[in-house]
């Protein structure tokens, strides 16, 4: 009995824990997930700060001016009293005593006399204009960012400038990848009885939340293929082919032997119902991806993406979805079907024959079509990352 499509996804989920958590600093972070939440160490701005280059001033105008503080200086050590300016540039602190910030174009100063720009040029001040005050952004031990977040180039920026130079991350899981079969070639065209690896050369681009550590090419033998889920150090690993009935069909026979316990075997989808995925005693993951390329590609946004996601401490994604209209859905299974989209709208790409990736090549997303499905929102998975 197969299990059913969004269960089987769940059980990959839960079927490991984030690998062990390690300090990097800020460049090498990028693309892990967050260990732990970012926090503030200070408040931001530190201190009131100008948001303009002009004059700090206090009370109405024209003001003397009393002094001037660029960015970089300290806090000037003086308090504005009223009918007094101080020339500031922006981000630069404020004095103490400081009402608001005129911009430099909308006042002139002759000599140490500074006056404000007519009322009809400009909007009348209000207390704290154009000041940035301390803690504004957020204050001391905030947390940012919550653990779990993926690291992207904006979150970076946002942990060096509140402070941080190394983030808490967890480490990448490592897949070994091991593409089985006596037909398959890996250079020149296919012809009658061989057909090219099309899955191979698919997986890196797959394996974005990964360290792809190896390919190994196998013929159809139990024996080899036993020493190969039995060997290595990947936290995962991925094979292509055998997952089927057939008497080259090893995958099984060979998990059988080495006590794996398998999580799915056989998922109620279209195409890829011959996934599997087990664990191997010590705790290494197995992916069983079916030897037909877009069956392929189909285990790997099911099982393998979740499990990847889990393993790297990844949060769970919302669903991101679009309408598909009615069409197509399968009576009893989950369909997965090439779509590109346009305005919310899927519109199936076609071309997805469970033995060709052309559907999925002209498509950006895989629709998950649920059984019965008449036309409506459904959920749609990119998969030209591991996202
Ligand atoms: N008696 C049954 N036969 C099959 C069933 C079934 O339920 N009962 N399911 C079919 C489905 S659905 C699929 S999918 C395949 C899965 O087969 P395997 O995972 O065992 O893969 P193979 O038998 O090795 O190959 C199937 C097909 O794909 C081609 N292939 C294999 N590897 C690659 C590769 N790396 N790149 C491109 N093409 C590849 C291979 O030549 C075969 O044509 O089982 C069905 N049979
Ligand atoms: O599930 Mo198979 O993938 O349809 O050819």
């Amino acid at each position: 009995m197969n299990m059913p499509w969004t269960l089987a996804r769940q059980t990959a989920r839960d079927a490991a824990k984030p690998l062990d958590a390690t300090e990097l600093v800020l460049p090498e972070a990028l693309g892990l997930a967050l260990a732990s939440g970012v926090r503030a160490l200070t408040d931001q701005p530190t201190c009131d700060t100008s948001a303009m280059d002009g004059y700090a001033v206090t009370g109405p105008g024209p003001w003397r001016i009393a002094g001037r503080v660029a960015a970089g200086d300290p806090v000037p050590e003086v308090v504005l009293r009223s009918g007094e300016a101080f020339g500031v540039a922006t981000g630069a602190p404020v004095p103490d005593g400081s009402d608001f910030v005129v911009p430099v174009e909308l006042c002139s100063a002759d000599g140490t006399v500074l006056r404000e720009a007519p009322l009809a040029e400009r909007r009348p001040a209000t207390p704290g204009r154009h000041i940035r005050r301390r803690g504004e952004d957020w204050p001391a031990g905030a947390e940012l960012v919550p653990a779990g977040s993926l690291v992207t180039p904006a979150l970076l920026g946002l942990a060096a400038g509140a402070g941080h130079d190394t983030l808490l991350v967890h480490r990448r899981p490592r897949v070994a990848v091991i593409v089985t079969g006596d037909e398959l070639l890996h250079t020149g065209p296919p012809h009658p009885g061989h057909v090219r690896d099309a899955i191979g050369p698919m997986l890196p681009g797959l394996l974005t939340r990964a360290d792809l550590l190896d390919t190994t090419h196998l013929r159809d033998d139990l024996s080899a293929l036993t020493d190969a889920l039995a060997s290595g150090q990947a936290d995962v690993l991925v094979t292509c082919g055998a997952t089927s009935v057939g008497p080259a069909d090893h995958l099984r026979r060979a998990l059988s032997s080495l006590d794996a316990e398998v999580l799915v075997s056989g998922v109620a989808c279209r195409p890829g119902h011959p996934m599997l995925l087990a664990v191997l005693p010590g705790g290494r993951c197995v992916v069983g991806l079916p030897g037909n390329p877009f069956a392929a590609l189909a285990a790997v946004v099911t099982l393998l993406h979740p499990l990847l996601d889990a393993l790297g401490g990844h949060a769970a994604r919302p669903p991101v979805t679009a309408w598909l209209p009615d069409g197509g859905a399968h009576r009893t299974d989950t369909r997965l079907v090439p779509v590109t989209r346009s305005g919310g709208l899927a519109v199936p790409a076609g071309h997805d024959r469970p033995g060709s990736l052309r559907g999925a090549a002209l498509a950006d997303a895989l629709a998950v079509v649920p059984p019965g499905h008449r036309g409506g929102e459904v959920e749609v998975l990119t998969c030209g990352s591991a996202s």
